[in-house]
């Protein structure tokens, strides 16, 4: 049996925007189980690259391949969670019932999602609307579904940034686990969050 493609797979390119060189990318290659830190001065192209990653940037035309696929066909968006920083949550449901929605939508069980919110201080807005909710709360609703998933791949825009000392704390402990149960991620943050677990780091450099 040929052996399985990389979780993730970047070979060395120079990310173009607009037409123009935005940053050198270092080529690099996740298994199952790998954190990567993705990292690099302001404007350098961590978001952009991680969309491209997610499949909303097709039209840069960059050759990396997630599971094996391109990124946004059926085989890498199935096997990838993806959190910006501004991710949307369904705003007609409370949290427990987007939670249950999102875990249904992926044929997933909704404990670990459960689960995550709890460990990240969720417990008492799970019957909160999202419209009522604080940035920081939002995107700790957000982190709870896409690491609740257990997806093979999955994508973190700066997920520290808006969170207190505790649920950077807890944060952190759910990236650990998630490692090792498996899965990679990728992280950017401009922080020492990431600093004692086992990480590669990717440093985008400005072309
Ligand atoms: N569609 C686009 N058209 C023009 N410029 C774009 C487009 N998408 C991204 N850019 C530019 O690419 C650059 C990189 O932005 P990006 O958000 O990826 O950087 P970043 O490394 O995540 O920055 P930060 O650390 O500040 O979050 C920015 O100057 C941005 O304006």
């Amino acid at each position: 049996m040929p052996p399985a493609a990389p979780v993730l797979s970047v070979p060395p390119f120079t990310l173009e925007v607009a037409g123009r060189p935005l940053a050198r990318v270092p080529g690099v290659q996740l298994q199952p189980g790998e954190v990567l830190h993705l990292c690099g001065p302001n404007g350098a192209g961590k978001t952009t690259l991680l969309r491209v990653l997610a499949g909303e940037r097709p039209d840069l035309g960059c050759e990396v391949r997630v599971l094996g696929c391109a990124p946004g066909s059926r085989g890498a968006r199935k096997g990838t969670a993806w959190v910006p920083t501004d991710a949307a949550l369904p705003d007609d449901l409370t949290v427990a019932e987007g939670l249950t929605f999102l875990a249904a939508l992926w044929s997933r069980p909704v404990t670990p999602l459960l689960a995550l919110a709890d460990a990240l201080g969720l417990t008492g807005w799970l019957d909160a609307w999202p419209t009522k909710l604080s940035r920081g709360t939002r995107q700790k609703v957000a982190l709870s579904g896409a690491l609740g998933l257990g997806c093979a791949l999955t994508l973190l825009d700066e997920p520290f940034g808006t969170l207190d000392a505790a649920s950077r704390a807890a944060l952190r402990t759910a990236i650990r686990a998630r490692a090792q149960a498996g899965g990679a991620l990728v992280v950017t943050t401009h922080g020492e969050e990431l600093a004692g677990l086992p990480v590669q780091t990717l440093k985008l450099e400005p072309a």
